[in-house]
C-alpha cells in the first residue's frame, strides 16, 4: 500500500471516525502539535546518556500516540467500541508526578529562575518542554466539545511540562553541568 493516496489534497482529511474535515480543525490543529512533541521527544532521547529518562521518554512517546487517537475521536460521532480502543487512563498522570517527585528529590531546590540551557540533552529538553505546552495550548479548544477522554489528555499534557522541566534539570545535574541563574541585565543609560 502506497503512504500517499491524495484523499488529503484538498484541504480535507479524515479523523478516526471517519469525518471528514478541514486540515485547519482544531483536531488536526492539535494532532499536529503532538506529533510535534513527540518527534522532538525523539530527538532528545538521541542526546540522552540517562538510562532511566531515556525509557521515559520512549513510554511518554507510545502515550502521545494514544493522545493523538483521542484526540482523532471525537465523541459525538464515535461509537461506543471506538470510545473503548481509545480511551487514555488517569493512571499516567499519577505515574508522571510519582516521576517528577523522584527526579525532584535529587536536585537542589528551586529558588531563582533558570536559562533554559544546560548539557546537550538538557537544552533539547527544554525545547520539547516548550512544545509540551504549545500542544496543550493546542488541546484547549476542543476541551468543551470533543468528550471521551479528552480532560485527562489535557491533565497529561500539562503535567508533562512540568515532567520535561525536573528531566531538563536531572539530566545536566547527572551530566555534572551546572545550572545557570536568571540575572537582570542593567544598561548603563548614560553612555
Ligand atoms: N496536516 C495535518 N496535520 C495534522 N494531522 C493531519 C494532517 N493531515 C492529515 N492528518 C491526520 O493524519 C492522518 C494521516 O495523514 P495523511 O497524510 O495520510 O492524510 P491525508 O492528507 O488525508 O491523505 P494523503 O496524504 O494520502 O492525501 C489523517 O487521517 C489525519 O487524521
Amino acid at each position: 500500500m502506497k503512504i500517499y493516496t491524495r484523499t488529503g489534497d484538498k484541504g480535507k482529511t479524515s479523523t478516526y471516525t471517519g469525518q471528514r474535515l478541514s486540515k485547519d480543525d482544531a483536531i488536526f490543529n492539535a494532532l499536529g502539535a503532538v506529533d510535534a512533541l513527540s518527534s522532538h521527544i525523539g530527538f532528545s532521547r538521541v542526546y540522552c546518556k540517562q538510562g532511566l529518562i531515556s525509557q521515559d521518554l520512549k513510554s511518554i512517546q507510545c502515550n502521545l500516540q494514544d493522545i493523538g487517537s483521542v484526540i482523532a475521536t471525537p465523541s459525538s460521532k464515535a461509537t461506543m467500541q471506538q470510545l473503548q480502543n481509545v480511551s487514555f487512563s488517569s493512571g499516567h498522570i499519577s505515574s508522571l508526578e510519582s516521576k517528577i517527585d523522584i527526579y525532584t528529590a535529587h536536585l537542589p531546590p528551586l529558588t531563582n529562575f533558570i536559562l533554559p540551557s544546560g548539557s546537550e540533552c538538557s537544552a533539547h529538553l527544554h525545547v520539547t518542554r516548550t512544545l509540551a505546552r504549545s500542544a496543550e495550548r493546542s488541546v484547549v479548544p476542543l476541551l468543551h466539545q470533543h468528550g471521551g477522554d479528552i480532560e485527562t489528555v489535557f491533565k497529561y499534557l500539562n503535567r508533562l511540562s512540568d515532567y520535561l522541566f525536573t528531566a531538563a534539570r536531572y539530566v545536566s545535574h547527572e551530566d555534572g553541568v551546572p545550572e545557570e541563574i536568571y540575572t537582570r541585565q542593567t544598561i548603563d543609560d548614560s553612555k
